[in-house]
């Protein structure tokens, strides 16, 4: 079966610093997938190469088959994203970013409506409708963000980070809801540094360290006997380096 995403090779450099160098990753479809790495590791720069949002040096993605580079229309259509630090139209509520990027997408003025509609209510922003993006809290962007990822009805969605800044129950509802697109055939990568959520919402795993897979594939294959957090650290830890006290604060 073709994977959902298939990265290969992928490369980028900024300046002298490499970071991300020759990653592959096969995201099967149907699979809830999870990156984890430290801060720097280079999970945002692979995602952004992997959907079609930074160039990459090196390398090549497909989604479902279709090259984001040479076909970035096709691919674009299969595919939801929620990048890091997404820029918003500030301006404009919620529902008013909802109707704009769905009419841009070319879905019909009536779906469009009825679909902003059901996910501002599922993700607990029908209050806040009214509300201009510019005045949401960090969590609300992340929820109209993840509304925008959705609205088109793709069929593999990539979230970077979206779990971050969420309260807890937005967190429970959105589980729900990504659950369910993966229950109704949908496949999802997202990243994560909370090892928890990961375990407890993914199948299928890669650790990423300093721009290179360290290990990849279905989770209890990747954490062996222990937990993800043991094998994580065990993978990409750096001995003593993160545990020095601060003498002057104590
Ligand atoms: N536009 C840029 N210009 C220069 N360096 C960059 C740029 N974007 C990322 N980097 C560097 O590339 C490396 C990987 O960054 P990236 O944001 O992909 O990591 P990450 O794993 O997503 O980190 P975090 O978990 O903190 O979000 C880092 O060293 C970062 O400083």
């Amino acid at each position: 079966m073709t994977a959902a995403l298939q990265v290969s090779g992928l490369a980028k450099r900024f300046g002298e610093k490499t970071a991300v160098d020759h990653v592959d990753l096969t995201v099967p479809q149907g699979s809830f997938y999870g990156l984890v790495g430290q801060n720097g590791a280079g999970k945002t720069t692979t995602l952004s190469m992997a959907v079609g949002l930074l160039r990459p040096d090196e390398g090549s993605s497909r989604i479902f088959g279709v090259d984001v580079w040479a076909d970035p229309g096709q691919a674009k259509a299969l595919v939801g994203v929620l990048p890091d630090g997404l820029a918003m139209p500030e301006r404009l509520t919620g529902r008013e970013v909802l109707t704009y990027l769905g009419l841009l997408r070319g879905l019909p003025p009536d779906v469009v409506a009825g679909r902003a509609e059901e996910l501002l209510s599922v993700l607990g922003l029908k209050e806040a409708e009214k509300t201009l993006v510019v005045e949401y809290s960090t969590g609300m962007r992340k929820k109209i963000g993840l509304a925008t990822a959705l609205l088109h009805g793709p069929r593999l969605l990539v979230l970077d980070e979206p779990f971050e800044a969420v309260d807890p129950i937005s967190a429970a509802t959105l589980k729900t809801l990504l659950r369910g697109f993966v229950a109704g055939g949908g496949s999802i990568v997202l990243s994560s540094h909370v090892m928890a959520l990961v375990e407890q919402l993914c199948d299928h795993v890669a650790v990423i360290d300093r721009g290179r897979v360290a290990a990849a594939g279905p989770l209890e294959r990747v954490r062996g006997e222990g937990s993800l957090e043991d094998r994580f650290v065990e993978l990409v830890g750096d001995g003593e380096a993160g545990v020095r006290e601060l003498s002057w604060l104590s």
